[in-house]
């Protein structure tokens, strides 16, 4: 296909504005190329589209145009061929962007909705809590200042995307009060990289954890219990990563692994400095409503068991023009520690992927209906990029942490409230 010079032009834009999460290559020219013809040439509704897609909010001026989509009406069409294009980029099939266009009848509206307050949170998304203010001022102050200081070891993550290494925009250090996570005596692995690197706690990280586990295990009390999660006062924060964002970085649509974690995990995520968007959506169906939600400095937000197999979540790429409040200690800087607690259980029993012996992945079904629910493991070099389709259902009761045989049926959780995925396994 022959491209104009004005095409040429959108497509060297379009490259430029995603580069860092989708890195330049021949085949990237003609996936802009496909998304833009599908807009019928349309910039400002190809960017429309791949923001969506990407869980991102680019922009640029190219034109002059205004910022508002030109192709509204036709939407839901040009998205689909979009999100097929892309996701011919995508080999994880766990990762493969759905249509936004199906099940039009049950349409909601894409628009976010922001939540602001603890009850209107907590009564719009299940398995989550808010509790501001969670650590004494002077506390959350340090922290703040010290983690937004630190020259040390503070690196960007690598994940793949398209099957290509690609870097973080934001960076992340490790850090435990373990000894024998920080030694290195027991392995921790994060997106399937072994941490090596991994920080011992000084003495306000540790006050910081009991704080946290004391919130956490609590809750636990409070809550109806999953049938995997962990039963107070079990819950640990003696993990935590530090996610450092600045004006330009955000975090894609993802749900936390479980691999170390183990399934119904409980992850407490505490902001600190500056406020940015902690957009929440259910991973099904793929037009689910997004909810945006601001957590202010000292904010401990408990993403509670169920909600990493239920929910997405990100933190929202800030529009490049517009101000942010800065906060009067860190400035535009945002520090956020997700506490994870690891479990042994896990950490020693990772199966091997039996077509390649690469460690595997424990995610949970969620698409299909009619398989939902299903706990696997998933080879874990298709997460880094290399093809393997090794997969075995999980049962968490086996010290193997797999079923012994490929069609016996593994471990599962639905919803108590999912009438279609009940419905679908004739399940009452
Ligand atoms: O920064 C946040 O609030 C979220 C961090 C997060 O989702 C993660 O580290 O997995
Ligand atoms: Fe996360």
């Amino acid at each position: 296909m022959s491209t104009d010079g004005l095409t040429e032009k959108k497509l060297e834009t379009l490259s430029k504005l995603y580069q860092d999460i989708v890195p330049k290559s021949p085949e990237t020219k003609s996936f802009y190329l496909e998304i833009l013809v599908s807009c019928n040439g349309d910039f400002e509704a190809a960017v429309g589209l791949i923001n969506d897609s990407l869980g991102v909010q680019r922009t640029t001026d190219f034109n002059n145009t205004c910022a508002k989509r030109g192709c509204e009406g036709g939407l839901p069409n040009r998205a689909t061929k979009v999100q097929k294009s892309l996701n011919s980029f995508i080999k994880d099939p766990n990762n493969k962007i759905k249509s936004i266009s199906d099940s039009s009848s049950s349409r909601i509206s894409n628009k976010a909705i922001e939540l602001f307050t603890k009850e209107d949170i907590e009564t719009n998304i299940k398995y989550i809590s808010v509790h501001k203010n969670v650590l004494p001022e002077s506390l959350a102050n340090s922290l703040l200042r010290n983690l937004s200081e630190d020259g040390d070891n503070f690196t960007p993550n690598q994940f793949y995307l398209f099957g290509k290494k690609c870097t973080s925009n934001h960076l992340t250090k490790m850090f435990s009060s373990s000894e024998d996570i920080s030694s290195g005596n027991i392995r921790i692995y994060y997106n399937s990289y072994s941490l090596t690197d991994i920080a011992q706690y000084d003495d306000n990280l540790k006050m910081a954890q009991l704080l946290v586990e004391d919130l956490v295990n609590d809750c636990i009390t409070q809550r109806d219990l999953l049938p995997y999660q962990i039963r107070a006062p079990n819950w640990k924060g003696d993990v935590v990563l530090v996610n450092r964002y600045y004006k330009e970085s955000n975090l894609d649509w993802h749900s936390d692994k479980m691999t170390s974690i183990g399934p119904q995990p409980i992850i407490a995520s505490l902001s600190l400095g500056c406020s940015r968007e902690f957009r929440v959506r259910k991973s099904y169906p793929s037009n689910s409503q997004i909810y945006i939600i601001r957590p202010p400095h000292n904010t401990l937000i408990i993403m509670h068991a169920g909600f990493q197999e239920e929910y997405r979540h990100c933190i929202h790429g800030h529009a490049k023009n517009a101000p942010l409040k800065p906060h009067p200690i860190s400035g535009n800087v945002r520090i956020n520690m997700t506490y994870r607690c690891y479990l042994r259980k896990f950490l020693d029993n990772c199966p091997k992927c039996k077509k390649c012996g690469s460690a595997m992945d424990l995610r949970r079904a969620f698409k299909d209906p009619k398989t939902r629910g299903q706990y696997i493991w998933q080879c874990s070099r298709s997460y880094i990029g290399q093809e393997c389709d090794g997969i075995v259902r999980a049962n968490f009761d086996n010290n193997s942490l797999t079923v012994e045989h490929f069609d016996e049926e593994g471990s599962r959780w639905l919803a108590p409230d999912d009438q279609e995925a009940y419905l679908a396994q004739s399940l009452k």
